[in-house]
């Protein structure tokens, strides 16, 4: 039963709830039906839980703006609540222990060179790797989807444990292995049968696997502390874990939210989100940029003109891009990586759009009705770098490009993403042309539904890259 002035949503089933209405491959549309019969708030049951959907700009600046601390908790009786043990700091509840480590992450990724030139170098150190990938396929066909999956991975180990690793390296596919089962497991419908009925957690079924995984990543974070923890100079950290162990040192062990385990957490959260998403990202603007030639070329022209001479592009030469900025927003807006954003839950007794919500709801945010909403884009339905260019061709960001949330919990990683996106892309397109190969066939620009969205590898398996001649 929905409590009194709930927002409204279709009829429910014992136990099942409206899951019914999830059948689909692509739940996306389902829930795009039903925010047509229902408004942009509206409720539907995941088993016997309740969960509000936000959809379109309005509501949701309502919700994580203008009354951000309401909506910020997350819900903890999920899957991948239990599998992180609610520690870490993505997963965490709205409170003290997500706050202090939310800030401590923000801040020390931001020390690292957020903004500045020492992680611009450490993004040019990998980028080499990627570029050397491409040499060797020049006039042959490579797929792209291990070389940005490596190059993302291999980013966020340097910034958390200061080492890359191998493309061959046992512990790298150890690790991608772990996460691509973990998430598998955690976006299945065994995920759905543990978030909705209750007791089965103790039965031996498959998610048992998802607790299997988690543990030999935590292993591997156990001994890159320990290992840490013999070789480090405290006040001079090499990397984030360092920083920690620093951090460390100077608590007051009575209330300090800080702790090895939680170390330990945050290497698996922060390696987690700052993968796949960014990863993924690039595996759809190139699959849009192999098939859009005039707006590669374009992009060319303008990144020659800038560079001059000059070898190597910094984050700064972005001002001077105003087309690049254009295609790479426009790249994030299409590829739409986290369509559903992370579960966020109400904190307090609240109202949305004049609905009455209970604290502890889960809140679904809709980002794909907001990235790709009527009014809100000159062309909400196409890829066209013009949705984030004026007149004057000077680059604009509308308020509802949103790919990263918005309000308290919004991506802490969004200044490391948006570097790595633009030197990636930059670097790349300086030095080759990618071409989608005639015998490839109609591209499908349709993507895979999952926690994030991704394209069809097959698609992407096939690019042809030409060296440029500079
Ligand atoms: C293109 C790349 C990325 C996209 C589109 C993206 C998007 C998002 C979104 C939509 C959320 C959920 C926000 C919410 O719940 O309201 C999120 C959370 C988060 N992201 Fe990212 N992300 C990206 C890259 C990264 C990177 C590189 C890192 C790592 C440094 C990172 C770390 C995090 C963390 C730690 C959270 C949880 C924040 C919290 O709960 O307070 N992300 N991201």
């Amino acid at each position: 039963r929905r409590p009194k002035n709930f927002p409204p949503g279709p009829p429910t089933l014992p136990v099942l709830g409206n899951l019914r209405y999830l059948t689909s491959k692509n739940p996306l549309k389902d829930l795009e039906k039903l925010r047509q019969s229902y408004g942009d708030v509206y409720s539907l049951f995941l088993g016997s839980k309740p969960a509000v959907l936000i959809s379109g700009l309005k509501a949701m600046k309502e919700a994580m703006v203008v009354k951000a601390t309401d909506f910020a908790g997350r819900p903890q009786d999920l899957l991948i609540g239990d599998l992180t043990q609610r520690k870490g700091v993505i997963l965490v509840d709205y409170g003290s222990l997500w706050r202090d480590h939310r800030r401590f992450a923000l801040m020390t990724l931001r020390n690292f060179g957020l903004g500045k030139k020492s992680m611009e170098e450490r993004i040019h150190e990998e980028i080499q790797f990627t570029v050397k990938t491409l040499e060797k396929s020049v006039g042959k066909t490579l797929s792209p989807q291990v070389m940005f999956h490596n190059a993302a991975s291999n980013i966020i180990c340097k910034v958390l444990f200061g080492t890359r690793y191998e493309y061959d390296d046992e512990t790298l596919k150890m690790i991608v292995q772990c996460f691509t089962e973990l998430t598998t497991l955690a976006n299945g419908p065994w995920a759905m049968v543990y978030d909705s009925v209750p007791f089965v957690s103790y039965l031996p079924l498959p998610f048992k696997k998802a607790f299997r995984n988690m543990e030999m990543f935590m292993e591997f974070s156990i001994r890159v502390v320990k290992e840490h923890k013999k070789s480090r100079v405290p006040g001079e950290p090499r990397d984030f874990v360092d920083c920690y162990l620093d951090e460390l040192d100077k608590q007051d062990k009575q209330d300090s939210t800080f702790s090895e385990d939680q170390l330990k957490s945050m290497n698996f959260d922060l390696y987690i989100a700052g993968t796949d998403t960014t990863s993924n990202t690039l595996l759809v603007g190139f699959l849009y940029l192999l098939n859009f030639p005039h707006v590669q070329e374009r992009c060319q022209q303008e990144i020659d003109t800038v560079l001059e001479g000059r070898d190597q592009v910094t984050f700064e030469d972005r001002h001077n891009m105003p087309y690049v900025q254009a295609v790479i927003h426009e790249m994030q807006r299409v590829a739409n990586i986290l369509p559903l954003s992370v579960f966020h839950c109400t904190t307090k007794d609240t109202e949305l759009m004049g609905y009455s919500i209970p604290r502890g709801t889960i809140m679904i945010q809709n980002l794909t009705s907001v990235l790709k909403e009527e009014g809100q884009w000159k062309f909400p339905h196409e890829f066209n770098p013009e949705n984030f260019l004026n007149e004057q061709g000077d680059f604009v960001k509308p308020e509802a490009f949103m790919p990263f949330s918005a309000g308290p919990r919004m991506c802490l990683g969004e200044g490391l993403a948006r570097m790595e996106l633009f030197l990636i892309t930059v670097t790349l397109l300086r030095k080759f042309r990618f071409i989608w190969p005639e015998d490839a066939g109609e591209p499908d620009f349709n993507l895979v539904f999952g926690a994030i969205l991704t394209p069809k590898p097959y698609n992407m398996g096939r690019a042809e890259v030409q060296a440029v001649k500079q």
